[in-house]
């Protein structure tokens, strides 16, 4: 199974993010944001959490124009699995392969701490260690994680089970409490809160741990 962790100029929670793949079974390589491939064979791409180009213009802006944005966008467009947390899921909303928009806290304040996160489908190869409902605790460190999209598209993904976290207590003003969502194929996750923070013991929680082993069953060879 291999994994590429997408790394942009401020990028600082790609190593994070690698060792949550590695420690799932994956074969991580680092991908350079203007290398225009990824490596052969990748399973899934991970779009990690940071400052991607100091959040200029807006934050995932630039880094979704950026080379090697185009070649996840083939990736994903070829039914390939793809996440992103936090500056991620900005990347993928900016890209369009996923829907809405993360604007400035409601609060207009970076907020840094953990949340208690729901589980809203365990349908999705990201999910299904989880229970539907379950109420998990990640951390979040975000300026701009307030989800927006239009009611329709909001509709949509509910209609459509695709809204795979909440938060409990609604931290930044996204609308519907959202806090990460599918792509209608499933293979796409965007989500504010940290797992790959939340899956060492030694760093203050494991509730992100089931999130990758999930992926490295899924997606082991049969
Ligand atoms: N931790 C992150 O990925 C932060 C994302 C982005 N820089 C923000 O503050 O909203």
């Amino acid at each position: 199974m291999k994994a590429a962790v997408i790394v942009f100029p401020g990028s600082n929670c790609d190593r994070d993010l690698a060792v949550a793949f590695r420690e799932a079974g994956f074969d991580v390589s680092m991908v350079w944001h203007k290398d225009t491939a990824l490596p052969q064979g990748v399973d899934i791409v991970g779009i990690p959490g940071g400052f991607s180009y100091g959040d200029y213009l807006r934050c995932g802006a630039i880094a979704a124009q950026s080379p090697i944005c185009r070649a996840v966008a083939d990736h994903a467009g070829r039914g390939g699995y793809a996440v992103g947390i936090c500056n991620g899921f900005q990347v993928l909303t900016e890209t369009g392969l996923l829907p809405g928009a993360l604007l400035r806290n409601a609060g207009l304040k970076y907020i840094c701490r953990t949340v208690g996160l729901r589980v809203e489908t365990a349908a999705s190869v990201y999910t299904e260690g989880y229970t539907a409902g379950q109420v998990i605790d990640i951390p979040i460190a975000h300026h701009d994680g307030n989800y927006f999209a239009d009611d329709e598209t909001v509709a949509a993904l509910r209609g459509e089970d695709r809204i795979a976290f909440s938060y409990a207590d609604n931290p930044n003003g996204s609308v519907g409490d959202i806090a990460g969502i599918l792509s209608a194929n499933r293979r796409v996750l965007g989500m504010m809160p940290h797992p790959e923070r939340a899956s060492d013991a030694r760093h203050g929680g494991t509730d992100g741990t089931a999130m990758f082993r999930a992926l490295g069953t899924a997606l082991a060879p049969a």
